[in-house]
């Protein structure tokens, strides 16, 4: 936002007493002044709208942060990833969202920033969050359950309630993997008031989430999780397991990546791995090359390979 029209907001939001609409200005003021790397404004304001008069902001506030959200350098690039045409459009258009947000925001609409991502293990959810953090240079928070979970009654809502306070006043990029550990179905009879209570906090949060925090939600298991918190999202895509032709793209890079030949064409090991992972082939592509350097000279790589088929398909059958 233009900062003669966010003052404006500022002010007008401060004449009518609205308090929400005033903390989401100020917060998208500090978000904004981060960017710029002004931290200790950003740090004050901070502290400003999150005491409410009561003291001052506990100093064990940053280690405790810590434990429920982690920083995770982005390194991936989306040019980098096999994605499906869906996924690459919808994924692109939303970055291209976020990057163009002044110009959108001229017309007095908001770029999208909640994206859930669903599919089996190994396809790339994470690695498209993290790519979408890569583009747009922001950092990456991964949401940590392991911090978040708490046995104590109450407690876990009120941890994710703070994870989000983290979050909302930087521009950043949330992810939560398994995001059905906490979004499950709340209509689930053997759910306990506890889970209930934590779907409740995590809808209330996302609807007060401003666009400049971009949520990205991955699940393996699309049907469990609670409708309401599916409905959240503004982009819901699936990565798949590879198509033939995807996987034959995706061998030939991982090829000349590590610079020697897989033993087969492509093509062949395509078919030979067919129903694999993304994350799987490339886990057999770099157990071949490995042996193959240290053990072979390059033409008994087929050997290797073969073997490694065929624990594969015991392992399967077994
Ligand atoms: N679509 C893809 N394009 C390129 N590489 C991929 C793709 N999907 C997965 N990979 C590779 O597999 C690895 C694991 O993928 P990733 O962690 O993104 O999968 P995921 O869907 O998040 O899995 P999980 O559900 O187990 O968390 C990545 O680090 C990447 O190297």
């Amino acid at each position: 936002m233009a900062r003669a029209d966010l003052l404006l907001d500022l002010v007008e939001a401060e004449r009518r007493g609205d308090r929400e609409r005033f903390k989401v200005l100020v917060e998208s003021v500090i978000a904004e002044e981060r960017a710029n790397q002004h931290h200790l404004l950003a740090d004050r304001l901070s502290q400003l709208i999150t005491t409410t008069g009561q003291g001052p902001v506990r100093d064990d506030r940053a280690a405790a942060i810590r434990d429920l959200v982690h920083e995770v350098v982005p390194n991936r690039r989306l040019h980098e990833l096999e994605l499906a045409p869906v996924p690459q459009r919808v994924v692109t258009e939303l970055i291209e969202e976020q990057k163009r947000a002044e110009l959108l925001r001229s017309y007095g609409i908001e770029p999208r920033n909640r994206l859930l991502l669903s599919g089996p293990p190994g396809n790339g959810k994470t690695s498209v969050a993290e790519a979408i953090a890569a583009e747009l240079m922001l950092p990456f928070y991964v949401i940590r359950y392991e911090g978040v979970m708490s046995s104590f009654l109450g407690e876990t809502a009120a941890r994710l309630d703070n994870a989000f306070e983290f979050a909302r006043t930087r521009r950043c990029v949330l992810f939560f993997d398994e995001l059905d550990t906490i979004a499950k179905e709340r209509a689930d009879e053997h759910e306990t008031g506890e889970i209930k209570r934590v779907v409740s906090t995590l809808l209330l949060q996302i609807d007060r989430l401003p666009p400049h925090v971009i949520l990205v939600g991955a699940t393996n298991h699309g049907e469990l999780l609670d409708r309401a918190a599916w409905r959240r999202f503004q982009i819901r895509t699936e990565l798949g397991a590879p198509s033939r032709a995807q996987a034959t793209r995706f061998l030939e890079r991982l090829a000349e990546r590590l610079g020697g030949d897989l033993g087969f064409a492509p093509r062949t090991l395509a078919d030979k791995l067919a129903g694999a992972s993304f994350a799987e082939l490339e886990e057999f592509a770099l157990d071949v090359r490995r042996r193959a350097v240290l053990e072979l000279p390059d033409d008994n790589i087929r050997r290797i390979v073969q073997e490694r088929l065929e624990h594969r398909r015991g392992q399967a059958a077994g």
